[in-house]
């Protein structure tokens, strides 16, 4: 265990309004602070690191220069606001960062008037700023509204419609754009390159040297247009062009560790009265914990770690993740198959396809925080024949559901779609759980949809998808590790819309899809200690639906149950309306379909998050003991762990 750091100026600051008459000096020290305070809450809780201490002077530079709650900062994603936290009144729970009932690892309206705008998903913050800009206009309140967002992000699509619109309505926003020429993993993509080619440029040298002749050279620069297009033309602020282009005065780069440099920047763009601003910030991931500094993709998110050493904790392991077991299936398959070709949206670590480019460095394409035309782009490899696994965490597929209808789905394109992050996710908490995948694609005409039951069943599912060409396919798998079964040596490609039965009983009968599979069997064994033979199914396939199967559970048992990590409107509303279709409700089954509760649970552990949405052992038992009238025993069984029965 750390020292706690020494922290005299932090302590005294209750709120922004502490930091106004703090002089240069002392800012320079609390933000040395901060960023030890941010070093030992993350080594306690774990969480994101490198982009927090990337942006610590920063985010003092401007708690100080503006006028926060009023003036509205909007951190992009939100994965970099702990310091944010700290100074905005929330240091005293800092320590429970992503913890249960703890601060929330991404900035969260509910949580504080400080943050104007809830995050998570990349590359919203320049729209939602420009929205409250104009909100504040039309009410005729005067306020900064600052966007801060990521060379990672600003490579979404989604930020540069918010650009363009920004720079036609000449609205007051200012967008500082914090680059430190890293994503989760390096930057990929034209405008990657694009602002390296600025930062390395000769004036942000020569701007480094000269903060003075920053606050001097401002105020008329914005105030005189024909200086600004001077000043332009000969190229003064070694380009950015392409946001001038966009109607942006674009400022920098500046250093964005040097609060000589920042505070006159920030002092002078809240006082000119102009349109929409680009400050290109330059800073460096981790920056002041060496471990993150050298390893920043790997210091990004962390585990609970050592500040001494930066080792992370690790928890042993009993089974591959279901991640790597799709990343060394895909390689195996791609091995056989040179048509197999993978694409990424910037998660090339976290999709585990980062294992797969070191095997096939050219048949694999990191696109940038891009999903649309991830997915887009793999339809268009589809058409020529290729085999695309355009692999996207189910929160992040969200962003692309036209793309999958209008580009996959009409045009029946065979387009393979790993989807990991199905279902809870933990200490991510709501923004990040993948709740609705399920729902929105088993909706779709042409779509085939599988759920891997165990680590084995997605090896099988790689398999499927690889092999299977007669339209598009997903499969679902969630975040962490495996249940430990024996592994095949490869996959074989499952009967598409057939399932499999586990165990054999007579009164109930639960049928997953997904994960659940494993509370599913423990729940049977517990049935069993009252009495009750329980069949347990895996489904496999939410699309097609493997109707024999159904008609089997339905007329068999005296209950069925279905099980699925993922909201209403998925695979149990699919059973259900083809249970009804089929006449197989006419005779009294009770039918039970378990799904995510219809509320974002927030943040905690997931089995905590899945016990709290009755999808674990004791929620299944209760159900089935409820369905067949045993309420005693099902609030009991609910009792022991700790819930009620509802
Ligand atoms: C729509 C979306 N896709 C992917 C992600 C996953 N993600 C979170 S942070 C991040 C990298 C962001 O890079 P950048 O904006 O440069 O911020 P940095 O971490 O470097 O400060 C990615 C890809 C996300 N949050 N949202
Ligand atoms: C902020 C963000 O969106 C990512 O960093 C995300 O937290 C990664 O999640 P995993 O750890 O599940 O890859
Ligand atoms: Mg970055």
């Amino acid at each position: 265990m750390s020292e706690k750091p020494h922290t005299p100026l932090l302590d005294a600051i209750a709120s922004p309004a502490d930091l106004k008459d703090l002089k240069r000096e002392e800012l320079i020290a609390l933000a040395d602070e901060l960023r030890a305070e941010v070093i030992d809450a993350v080594s306690v809780t774990g969480g994101h690191l490198g982009a927090g201490l990337g942006v610590v002077e920063l985010t003092v530079a401007l708690h100080h220069i503006f006028d926060t709650p009023d003036d509205r900062i909007i951190w992009d994603v939100g994965h970099q606001a702990y310091p944010h936290k700290v100074l905005t009144g929330r240091r005293d729970r800092i320590r429970t960062l992503r913890q249960k009932d703890g601060l929330s690892g991404f900035t969260k309206r509910g949580e504080s008037e400080y943050d104007p705008f809830g995050a998570g998903h990349s590359s919203t913050s320049i729209s939602a700023g420009l929205g409250m800009a104009v909100g504040s206009d039309l009410k005729g309140e005067k306020r900064n509204v600052i966007a801060v967002i990521g060379d990672g992000a600003i490579s979404a699509g989604m930020a540069y419609e918010a650009m363009n619109n920004a720079g036609a309505m000449d609205a007051r926003l200012i967008v500082i754009l914090n680059d430190n020429d890293m994503s989760i993993a390096p930057p990929t993509g034209a405008m990657s390159a694009y602002l390296a080619r600025l930062v390395s440029g000769p004036a942000y040298r020569g701007l480094r040297d000269a903060a003075k002749h920053v606050s001097q050279i401002l105020p008329p620069f914005f105030k005189d247009k024909a200086r600004k297009t001077e000043e332009y033309a000969r190229g003064f602020w070694t380009g950015g062009t392409l946001f001038e282009e966009l109607g942006f005065y674009y400022i920098g780069p500046i250093d964005g560790h040097n609060l000589d440099h920042l505070l006159p920047v920030l002092k002078n763009v809240r006082d000119a009265e102009q349109g929409p601003v680009l400050i290109h910030v330059v800073t460096q991931k981790g920056k002041g914990y060496g471990p993150a500094e050298q390893s920043a993709d790997k210091y990004h998110g962390v585990s609970k770690f050592n500040v001494i050493t930066g080792a992370q904790a690790k928890t042993p392991s009993n089974a591959p993740s279901y991640t790597s077991v799709f990343a060394e299936t895909l390689i195996g398959e791609a091995e056989r198959d040179e048509r197999i070709v993978a694409i990424t949206a910037a998660m090339p670590g976290g999709t585990g396809l980062d294992k797969f480019a070191s095997q096939f460095p050219t048949r694999i394409f990191d696109v940038g925080i891009a999903e649309q035309h991830a997915v887009t782009f793999a339809a268009g490899m589809a058409t020529e024949g290729l085999k695309p696994f355009c692999a996207i965490y189910s929160t992040f597929l969200q962003r692309a559901y036209d793309q999958v209808i209008h580009d996959v789905a009409i045009q029946n394109l065979p387009v393979r779609f790993p989807i990991d992050r199905a279902g809870y996710v933990g200490a991510d908490g709501p923004t990040h759980a993948g709740a609705f995948d399920t729902a929105f694609l088993a909706t779709l005409p042409n779509m085939v949809v599988m759920a891997a039951g165990d680590e084995a069943e997605l090896r099988h599912m790689v398999a499927t998808a690889a092999a299977y060409d007669e339209s598009p396919i997903a499969f679902r798998y969630p975040r962490g590790e495996g249940m430990g079964v024996e592994m095949p040596e490869r996959g074989t490609p499952l009967t598409i819309g057939k399932g499999r039965i586990l165990k054999e009983g007579t009164t109930i009968a639960l049928l997953s899809f997904g994960t659940r599979l494993g509370e599913c069997l423990a729940a049977a064994e517990t049935l069993g200690t009252y009495g009750f033979s329980t069949t347990v199914a895996d489904a496999r396939f939410a699309k097609p639906l493997d109707e024999e199967l159904l008609a089997r559970l339905a007329r068999e048992h005296a209950v069925l149950i279905t099980a699925e990590e993922g909201a209403i409107g998925g695979f149990g509303s699919h059973v259900a309306t083809r249970l009804a279709q089929l006449g197989l409700l006419d005779n009294g089954l009770k039918f039970r379909p378990l799904v995510m509760p219809d509320r974002y649970i927030d943040h905690a552990g997931q089995g905590d998050m899945y016990a709290e949405a009755g999808l674990d052992r004791a929620g299944i038992v209760a159900t089935a003991l409820t369905a067949l009238g045993d309420e005693i025993n099902a609030a009991d069984v609910l009792r022991a762990a700790g819930r009620d029965l509802v």
